[in-house]
């Protein structure tokens, strides 16, 4: 069976990561190697760039092109070879992100994100991607109930994310076969069904 590539996208809070586990044993228990991996992140150099990104104040540009950077190297080190042997690969976010956060999130030049998508993975792009859509404010009280300390990104105002959910809405309305729009206001059972069934039914047919 072909390899596929498969992201997870949302607003911080959202829910994603709580569904990513239950998605990769569903796609184990079909007999299929998976790497679980995340972004910023996924490689030695990947991690160290994740703390410089969420804890250093920078440039917008300079934090659109460390995202790339690591992303390069997360493709060439561990994405690339793993789909190449014939693994399954699930990524919590990839460059869905960097449009929604630094685009429309922080107005980064949409020009200067296509520059950069076209450098980095010119003819590549996941098989699936689910965005976990949740109202900002419904997020934002998921994550103040986490208790953990929140992150440069996380600190950010409802409006910031309400650009950067917008955003998200733009490119899964942009690629539909790709993308698929999950009601993240839900129960986590009836989520984890409905990302089952995406799933089963893009990827097992
Ligand atoms: N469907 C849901 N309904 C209510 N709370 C949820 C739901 N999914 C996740 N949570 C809780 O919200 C918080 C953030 O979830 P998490 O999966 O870490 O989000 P993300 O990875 O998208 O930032 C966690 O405390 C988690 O237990
Ligand atoms: C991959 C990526 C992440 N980000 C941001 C979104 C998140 O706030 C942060 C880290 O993502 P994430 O690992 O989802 O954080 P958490 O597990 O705490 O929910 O990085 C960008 O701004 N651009 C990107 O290209």
């Amino acid at each position: 069976m072909k390899s596929r590539f498969i992201t997870f996208e949302g607003i911080d809070g959202a829910g994603k990561s709580s569904q990513i586990a239950a998605a990769v044993a569903l796609i184990e228990s079909r007999g299929i190697q998976v790497v679980q991996t995340r972004e910023p992140g996924g490689t030695p150099l990947g991690e160290k760039l994740r703390e410089i990104l969420l804890h250093e104040p920078m440039h917008l540009e300079t934090e659109a092109m460390l995202m790339f950077a690591a992303r390069r190297e997360h493709l060439a080190a561990l994405i690339e070879p793993a789909l190449a042997a014939g693994k399954w690969v699930v990524s919590d976010r990839f460059t869905d992100a960097t449009y929604a956060y630094q685009v429309g999130g922080r107005g980064l030049d949409e020009a200067r994100f296509v520059a950069l998508e076209r450098w980095v993975h010119p003819d590549f792009q996941p098989d699936l991607t689910l965005i976990f859509d949740l109202d900002p404010a419904v997020a934002a009280r998921r994550l103040a109930g986490t208790g953990q300390a929140p992150d440069r990104f996380e600190r950010e105002k409802a409006d910031f994310f309400q650009r950067v959910r917008a955003a998200y809405l733009r490119r899964a309305a942009a690629a539909p076969q790709r993308v698929r729009l999950i009601d993240a206001s839900r129960k986590p059972d009836e989520i984890r069904a409905e990302v089952e069934a995406i799933i089963l039914g893009a990827c097992f047919q």
